[in-house]
C-alpha cells in the first residue's frame, strides 16, 4: 500500500472498512458517525473531508464525505477502491426530483446513472458506456427498505456537472426519457467501481423538485435523511 496516505486521505493501513457510506457532505458523514456508530475513529480530516470508521450492529463500517461533483467523488472513490482495498461504496445523497411521482423526502435508488459529463472519455471506449449500480447491492437495499416499510423508487438518475443550468430545456428532455431525479456524482462512482471491479450503489433522498418547486431546508438535508441512512447502514 505504498500509495497511502494519499494527498486527499490521511488514513493508514486498515483504518477503513470494506464498505464505505459516502454522502456528499462531510458533516452528514459526521452526523452518521456520531448518531449511529460505536467505537468510532476519525481517519480523515484532510480538506475537512471527514471520514470515520466504527461499528454498526457489531460490523465494521466507514462513512466519509465525497464532496460535490464528479471530479470530487472521482478522487475519493478511486483512492478507496484502488489504494484502501474498499469493496463497496454506497453513496447516500440528495437529489432534485424530475418525475411527477417523485416527491421531497422520497428515497430513490439509481439503477443507472445517465450523465452530461465527459468522465467516460478517459476509457477510450468505442461507444457509450452505461454506468450502472451493482445488482446485488441494489436488490438488497430495496429489500431492506421494503422490510422497513419505506417506499423506494428505482430507476435512472442523472449525474449532472451543473447545479445551476444556463437557460435550457435540458430537464424537460431528461424527464421525457423517464429520468427520475438529478444529482451530481453517481455516474463517476459507478464508472470507477466498474473499472476497479468493485461495487457501488447510489441512493438519494429527494430534497427539492425541479418542476413543482417543493424543497427542504439545508438543515433538513444535513440531518433529515434518516430513512436512507438506516437502509444504507443495514446494507453495509
Ligand atoms: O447531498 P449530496 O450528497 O452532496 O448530493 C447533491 O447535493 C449537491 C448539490 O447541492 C451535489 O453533491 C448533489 O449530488
Ligand atoms: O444535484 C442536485 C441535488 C439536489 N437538487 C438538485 O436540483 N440538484
Amino acid at each position: 500500500m505504498s500509495n497511502i496516505p494519499t494527498p486527499h486521505n490521511g488514513a493508514r493501513g486498515d483504518e477503513i472498512a470494506k464498505t464505505v457510506l459516502m454522502p456528499g457532505d462531510p458533516l452528514r458523514a459526521k452526523f452518521i458517525a456520531e448518531t449511529y456508530l460505536e467505537n468510532t475513529v476519525c481517519f480523515n480530516t484532510v480538506r475537512n473531508m471527514l471520514g470515520y470508521t466504527g461499528t454498526y450492529n457489531g460490523k465494521k463500517v466507514s462513512v466519509m464525505g465525497g464532496g460535490m461533483g464528479m471530479p470530487s467523488i472521482g478522487i475519493y472513490s478511486y483512492e478507496l477502491f484502488h489504494f484502501y482495498e474498499v469493496d463497496s461504496i454506497i453513496r447516500i445523497g440528495s437529489a432534485g426530483g424530475y418525475a411527477d411521482d417523485v416527491k421531497v423526502h422520497d428515497l430513490v435508488m439509481g439503477i443507472g446513472a445517465s450523465t452530461n459529463s465527459n468522465f467516460a472519455h478517459q476509457y477510450h471506449l468505442p461507444g457509450t458506456f452505461a454506468p450502472t449500480a451493482d445488482f446485488g447491492l441494489l436488490r438488497k437495499a430495496v429489500e431492506i427498505a421494503e422490510n422497513k416499510g419505506i417506499s423506494v423508487k428505482v430507476g435512472n438518475i442523472l449525474s449532472s456537472d451543473t447545479f445551476y443550468e444556463d437557460e435550457s430545456n435540458a430537464k424537460d428532455l431528461w424527464k421525457k426519457m423517464n429520468v427520475l431525479a438529478v444529482e451530481m456524482e453517481a455516474a463517476a462512482l459507478y464508472m470507477n467501481a466498474a473499472r476497479a471491479g468493485k461495487k457501488a450503489l447510489c441512493m438519494v433522498t429527494i430534497s427539492d423538485h425541479l418542476f413543482t418547486g417543493e424543497s427542504l431546508s439545508a438543515e433538513e438535508r444535513q440531518v433529515g435523511f434518516r430513512n436512507m441512512m438506516e437502509v444504507a447502514l443495514e446494507l453495509a
